[in-house]
């Protein structure tokens, strides 16, 4: 072997916490009594945390045009925010297995074996490997974010063993994907974010000078106020979209920092700021580890240390530096691998000489090489030794460990905070009121003029007229429910994020969305109700005439979340919804006679909010002035529903509503959308 035995992530070059540090650090934070008050609250001066300082302006890190020195040793702290460190990480002996989904039930698919290796504070480590050799998957491991499949080993932050609040509240992880609110700016995304997760203790103008500082660090100030938008509606670029990720994953001071292929889909010079800026954290003793693909030379010169898989087997681990070249030069040496190609930087020739190996099927010989070398019993070693630091972490550290609640806010406060980040802006989206009101407006505009002034018309030959009318009445919000299926459906993918990272629990953000949804509805219920109930010249009580149609709309908007938290996508949604709105109109009462539905289908009329909205408005209509409809009997009677209560089944309604909403709550709280 070409290569000097490789001392792994060197303990003595980083200021990582070592045993003897923690030991200085648990007796330094012990007699200070508790966890580090400015972590919590804010420094001395009032001023809140970020994860490292702040990159300023003035220092020349950040040009004008929102660009980023490149070199890391320029960003320096400017001291106003004390850093909370890193921590350790270990894997060890990690085996990850899923269900195979090649079709064979039973069967079961490897993609991590035997994985171990250690990430410390103040380093960037890279996962390196070909596609699909496990990057992702021991990342998401290292989150907490699988959701599938079965794994052993240990894997532990600090020496413990990672709760799921933990890794939720006090981790920061950048998905590969961007998922941000298209209607935010990036200062208002980053607020947004800061007052859900920050403590509610902590003041605006602590939070607002956290957000600041980021911008700043982060070179996004020049683009602060626009609209994030989307792929349709162009707003911030890729590069700034990533940033404003990173931001979000940093708004908490997280002492490990993750990121899935923080470069891919960005230019070169994009690549390289970001990573840059990644880079720059570890000054502050964060632990970052970033998969990576392709990275540009300068970008892979930036990682201290690396892991490379192949078929989710350990190839290497160790420092980034010549050594590691000289340890893969000599797995290809002696004709069995690519040689080392003049002309390629490191990162291109590491990644060309893994992917060859792959394809070669040269994966098991590469891993073997590398357990039975002395590197391997180093990192062993090292890892067992980190391992055994669970009990010496410092108290505020401890106190990380051992939360037990993934969000930091209450659930009045993250629904405040939802309503004002969300619902406002909604509220002036034109497509948004749009969708919700423009289909009632029209209906119900049709509805007035076609029957038009014959509510009060009690004659033999108009009962059905005024009785279509208010069934009628009754399908409008139903049918309009469609509406409000796309927000729940098309916003998987964030809301997912969003619980990943701890911001709201499933009921804040389902009564976020029914705010929304029934702010807009209050105010449509009662134009119309008034506009359709003096047109049509209707009778009974105007009050359970709109009541009726309020109640209606939000068992609508608890059915649509229902069935679009059931639905896999948007097809399957759309397909849904209409089928069982059109089921509900059938044994509304009004088509067919409740007492002529067959026996073996009553049952399902009595499940039917339809049926309760249909008869409070035949009620509210017709009590006390129903002559006589058909041989003798009135058209309540004809019916089946004379002596009931019109407000018992405007009751009835409501609980309809209320049980969608229950549904959805818990489909949402169950309901795995990410399987990976
Ligand atoms: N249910 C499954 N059954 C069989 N194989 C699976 C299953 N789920 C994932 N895999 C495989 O697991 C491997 C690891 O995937 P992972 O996303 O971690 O790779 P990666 O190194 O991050 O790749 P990339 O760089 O392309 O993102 C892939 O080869 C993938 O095909």
């Amino acid at each position: 072997m070409a290569r000097e035995p490789p001392t792994g992530p060197q303990p003595g070059s980083s200021v990582a916490l070592t045993i003897e540090n923690l030991e200085r650090q648990v007796r330094s934070e012990s007699a200070e009594a508790g966890p580090a008050p400015a972590a919590a609250n804010g420094g001395a001066n009032g001023v809140a945390h970020v994860a490292a300082g702040p990159l300023r302006a003035e220092d020349g890190d950040a040009g004008s045009d929102g660009s980023v020195s490149m070199d890391p040793a320029a960003m320096k702290r400017s001291g106003t925010f004390a850093p909370v460190g890193g921590m350790n990480i270990t894997v060890k002996g990690l085996t990850f297995t899923v269900p195979c989904n090649s079709g064979r039930r039973g069967r079961t698919a490897t993609l991590l074996s035997d994985v171990t290796g250690y990430f410390e504070p103040r380093r960037m480590a890279a996962l390196m490997g070909p596609s699909g050799s496990g990057k992702t998957t021991l990342l998401d491991l290292l989150a907490g974010r699988k959701t599938t499949g079965k794994a052993k080993g240990d894997i532990l932050f600090a020496g413990n063993r990672p709760t799921r609040p933990f890794l939720r509240r006090y981790t920061g992880y950048v998905e590969q994907f961007d998922t941000l609110l298209p209607i935010l700016t990036v200062e208002e995304m980053l607020m947004y974010t800061a007052e859900l997760k920050r403590p509610r203790r902590e003041s605006r103008a602590t939070k607002r000078a956290a957000v600041e500082e980021l911008l700043e660090k982060l070179a996004l100030t020049s683009c602060r106020a626009v609209k994030i938008g989307n792929p349709l509606e162009k707003g911030i670029s890729g590069g700034q979209s990533k940033r404003t990720n990173i931001g979000i994953a940093l708004i908490t001071n997280p002492r490990v920092l993750m990121l899935d292929e923080p470069t891919s889909g960005l230019d070169s010079f994009t690549a390289n700021e970001v990573v840059t800026l990644v880079k720059a954290l570890t000054g502050d003793g964060v632990t970052v580890l970033a998969t990576i693909h392709s990275p540009t030379a300068y970008t892979f010169s930036l990682f201290d240390s690396m892991m490379i898989l192949l078929r989710g087997r350990v190839v290497y681990f160790g420092p980034n530096d010549s050594d590691a070249i000289d340890y893969v030069r000599g797995l290809g040496g002696g004709g069995t691998g690519p040689q080392y190609k003049a002309g390629l930087n490191d990162a291109e020739w590491l990644a060309d000489f893994f992917t060859q190996a792959d394809r070669d099927g040269r994966a098991a010989a590469y891993a073997e090489a590398w357990a039975a070398s002395p590197h391997c019993a180093e990192t062993s070693a090292r890892v067992d030794a980190l391992a055994m630091e669970g009990h010496l972490v410092p108290p505020s550290m401890g106190a990380e460990l051992a939360v037990r609640h993934a969000t930091n806010t209450p659930w009045w406060w993250g629904l405040a905070t939802l309503v004002k980040y969300r619902t406002s802006r909604n509220f002036r989206d034109p497509a948004f009121l749009g969708a919700r009101l423009g289909d009632k407006l029209f209906t119900g505009l049709l509805l007035m003029t076609l029957w038009f002034g014959i509510g009060n018309k009690f004659t033999l030959d108009n009962y059905i007229n005024v009785a279509a009318v208010l069934f009628i009445w009754t399908t409008i919000p139903a049918f309009g429910a469609a509406a409000f299926v796309p927000s729940l459906v098309l916003e998987r993918r964030l809301f997912v994020r969003e619980r990943h990272d701890g911001l709201y629990r499933v009921i804040t953000y389902l009564l976020g969305k029914m705010t929304d949804e029934v702010g807009i509805a209050l105010f449509g219920s009662v134009v119309m109700s008034v506009v359709v109930y003096f047109g049509v010249k209707l009778q009974g009580s105007l009050v359970v005439f709109w009541m009726v149609y309020f109640s209606t709309i939000c068992a609508g908007i608890g059915m649509a979340y229902a069935v679009a938290s059931l639905s896999p996508n948007m097809d399957v949604a759309n397909a849904s919804l209409p089928t069982y709105v059109a089921t509900l109109m059938f044994f509304s009462g009004f088509l067919i006679r409740y007492e002529d539905i067959p026996i073996w289908w009553k049952w399902y009329s009595y499940i039917n909010p339809l049926r309760y909205s249909w008869t409070a408005l035949m009620l509210n209509q017709f009590e006390g002035r129903d002559p006589k409809f058909l041989r003798n009997r009135s058209l309540l009677t004809y019916y089946g529903i004379e002596g009931q209560s019109k407000w018992a089944n405007v009751g009835y309604v409501w609980v309809f509503a209320v049980g969608y909403f229950f549904i959805c709550w818990l489909v949402l709280c169950v309901k795995r959308y990410d399987k990976r």
